[in-house]
């Protein structure tokens, strides 16, 4: 596997005892110093991937290398932040840090380091007990940070934050992937990695359904879409789905949404002109890279035609 990845997943599974598959065939590739944004609904899996990267949970199948090494071998290098930390509420900020530090094997002078990267500078010598939660959110990043990793693994780090605390969480990512630094960031929420991440991979139910920077995203997805307004609408339905090339029809406000190539539009038009049915209105719909993300978690994704990645990668891993 080559050396300009921050870490590599080749066909990797996770069942847990009891049945549950959390990640199903997951190949995905970091690129050294992105910000990769891992999103995906709750439940998708993003968790348990990150949580075999650093070789807290075993892979059931597939293959991972992280720095160059199977799990578990670099964490000198890595910084994660996967579950909350646990600091002492009566300890200062600072004074947290340096345990830490002591505990990382790091001097503690890199305690006022990091402090200052998450910007708690002013802060450091509070109690634990009076930050607000996203003060204690940054600090928690700061503690992944103490070894001045080369792969920063954060597992949805504005979870549970008002929207002040994302925005300043949002600014510390941007600052950290201009320093360089590889980071893989979790959330289910598009609009958090939409603005700081340099691609995003789409998982759902342990599955990669997306990956590229976000235009190749929104150039991807956002024209795959057709609203047609058809009369009568059950036979345009009925129509429409016998067609291989249409991926989903939906309704909506009375209109048909319908996943296919706009290329086809004629075609489709020129098809349910032939069935009967009036076709009123036909075009392209641009969507948003939220409604991209949502129709491809969607349950109603979860048909055979979805099950397949590759339709919808872009910028794939090179
Ligand atoms: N230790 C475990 N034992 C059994 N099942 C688990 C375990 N951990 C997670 N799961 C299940 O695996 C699936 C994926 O969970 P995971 O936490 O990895 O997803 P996620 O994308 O991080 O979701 P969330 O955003 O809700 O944390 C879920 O169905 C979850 O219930």
């Amino acid at each position: 596997m080559g050396a300009s990845f921050a870490a590599e997943l080749h066909e990797v599974s996770k069942r847990y005892p009891g049945g549950v598959t959390a990640v199903d065939g997951l190949s995905l590739r970091v690129r050294e110093g992105e910000v990769l944004g891992f999103l995906g609904p709750n439940g998708a899996g993003k968790t348990t991937t990150m949580r075999m990267l650093v070789g807290l949970v075993r892979p059931s199948a597939g293959r991972i290398r992280v720095l160059g090494q199977p799990p578990g071998r670099q964490l000198a290098r890595i910084g994660a932040l996967i579950e909350s930390p646990t600091f002492y509420p009566h300890l200062t900020g600072r004074d947290n840090l340096r345990l830490a530090a002591r505990y990382a094997g790091v001097p503690d002078a890199a305690a006022d380091r990091v402090l200052d990267q998450v910007g708690l500078s002013s802060r450091a010598g509070s109690p634990f007990r009076t930050y607000s939660l996203g003060m204690k959110q940054r600090l928690g990043v700061a503690a992944a940070l103490l070894k001045d990793p080369s792969l920063l693994i954060l597992d949805e780090p504005t979870n549970g934050l008002d929207p002040a605390g994302v925005a300043e969480m949002r600014e510390l990512l941007r600052s950290l992937g201009q320093h360089g630094q590889t980071v893989l960031l979790s959330s289910h929420v598009l609009a958090e990695v939409e603005q700081v991440c340099d691609r995003i991979a789409v998982i759902d139910r342990g599955r990669l359904v997306a990956e590229g920077t976000p235009d190749e995203l929104r150039g991807a997805l956002g024209t795959g879409v057709l609203l047609i307004d058809a009369d009568p609408i059950d036979a345009a339905i009925t129509c429409l789905r016998g067609d291989d090339r249409v991926r989903a029809v939906d309704q909506v406000d009375g209109m048909l949404r319908v996943s296919t190539d706009p290329a086809l539009a004629a075609a489709l038009n020129r098809r349910l002109v032939t069935a009967g049915v009036d076709v009123r209105e036909l075009r392209a719909l641009r969507h948003s890279l939220e409604e991209a993300f949502l129709e491809l978690t969607a349950p109603a994704a979860a048909g055979p035609e979805q099950a397949e990645p590759a339709a919808v990668t872009t910028g794939a891993n090179r």
